[in-house]
């Protein structure tokens, strides 16, 4: 059961055990003591308000933690997820913050993304690829709690938990001018960094385990096992992919599988393709 409002750049789930894959909120598996003990910093974050932070490289689960946040958080409004990089160059203002209706230019009021998440969650990946002025402009929504949609003549309070992403280091970013030093330094003191799955190996089996009694479950058939030399080349590969790379491997595997036991010709890695194996 989901609602798909006014764009396709944005996703708000009501139900995240009906949903897709990609946007689970319930099934956070985490093993590694790394993850343990992220898991304890994301209890702690749940229980306030203040943005935060999350860097990783891409398809370690941001999103899917961001979602915690917001489920644990128990807000009352909606989890909405936008992709920065979705925002048009000349629409992104309106498209974030909303506009009031305009007649002369044909247009009805919209509330944008903050203020869809009003009472909620608003989640923006990639925060880095917000432009300057955007990054300004929602700086100071931080600062001062109220929007000011475009073409408004009073700014609305907001009332939005922000969480926001980063693939690469946004400290670097700041130096190099390429990001907003006062929005940085609002986000930092809530800052989560998810290590990549190569940096959490205790993670791997737990999650392929995971996913493939998932898929198994959704093509309604018997999970297969995975064997000790499956197992090994599952702990042995870089996953460059991360954890998405691993469900995608998962999946396939068990497509190729038609067995009940899961053996290491059947992997597939989507970052690299099929392996030599003896
Ligand atoms: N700890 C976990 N337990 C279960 N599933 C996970 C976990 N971490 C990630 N996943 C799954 O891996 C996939 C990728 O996660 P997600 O989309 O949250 O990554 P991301 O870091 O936000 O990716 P991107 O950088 O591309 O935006 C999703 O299907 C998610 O449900």
């Amino acid at each position: 059961m989901f609602q798909r409002p006014e764009s396709p750049a944005l996703l708000a789930f009501a139900d995240t055990e009906r949903t897709p894959s990609s946007i689970r909120a319930g099934a956070l598996v985490f093993v590694d003591p790394k993850s343990v003990q992220l898991k304890q910093q994301l209890e702690q974050l749940s229980t306030h308000t203040k943005p935060v932070l999350i860097e990783g490289e891409q398809g370690t689960g941001k999103e899917l933690l961001a979602r915690f946040i917001h489920r644990q958080s128990e807000r009352s409004g909606l989890f909405v997820a936008v992709n920065t990089g979705s925002l048009s160059p000349t629409q992104g203002e309106a498209e974030l913050f909303g506009h009031i209706a305009s007649i002369s230019a044909g247009l009805s009021s919209r509330a944008g993304w903050l203020g869809s998440a009003q009472g909620g969650t608003l989640y923006l990946d990639e925060i880095g690829d917000l432009s300057l002025s955007l990054q300004q402009r929602l700086f100071e929504v931080l600062e001062q709690g109220v929007v000011w949609r475009v073409g408004a003549a009073q700014a609305t309070p907001v009332a939005v938990r922000l969480i926001v992403s980063t693939s690469f280091d946004l400290q670097r970013a700041v130096q190099a001018g390429r990001f907003n030093r006062d929005l940085f330094e609002r986000l930092q003191p809530s800052y989560l960094r998810l290590p990549a799955l190569r940096e959490r190996p205790a993670d791997i089996l737990p999650l392929a385990e995971y996913f493939l009694n998932y898929y198994s479950q959704r093509l309604n058939i018997q999970p297969p096992r995975l064997t000790e030399a499956t197992n090994q080349q599952l702990l042995n590969y870089p996953w460059p992919g991360n954890t998405r790379e691993l469900e995608s491997c998962m999946h396939f595997a068990l497509l190729m599988c038609g067995e009940t036991q899961l053996l290491p010709q059947h992997l597939y890695w989507p970052c690299v393709g099929f392996m030599q194996t003896d």
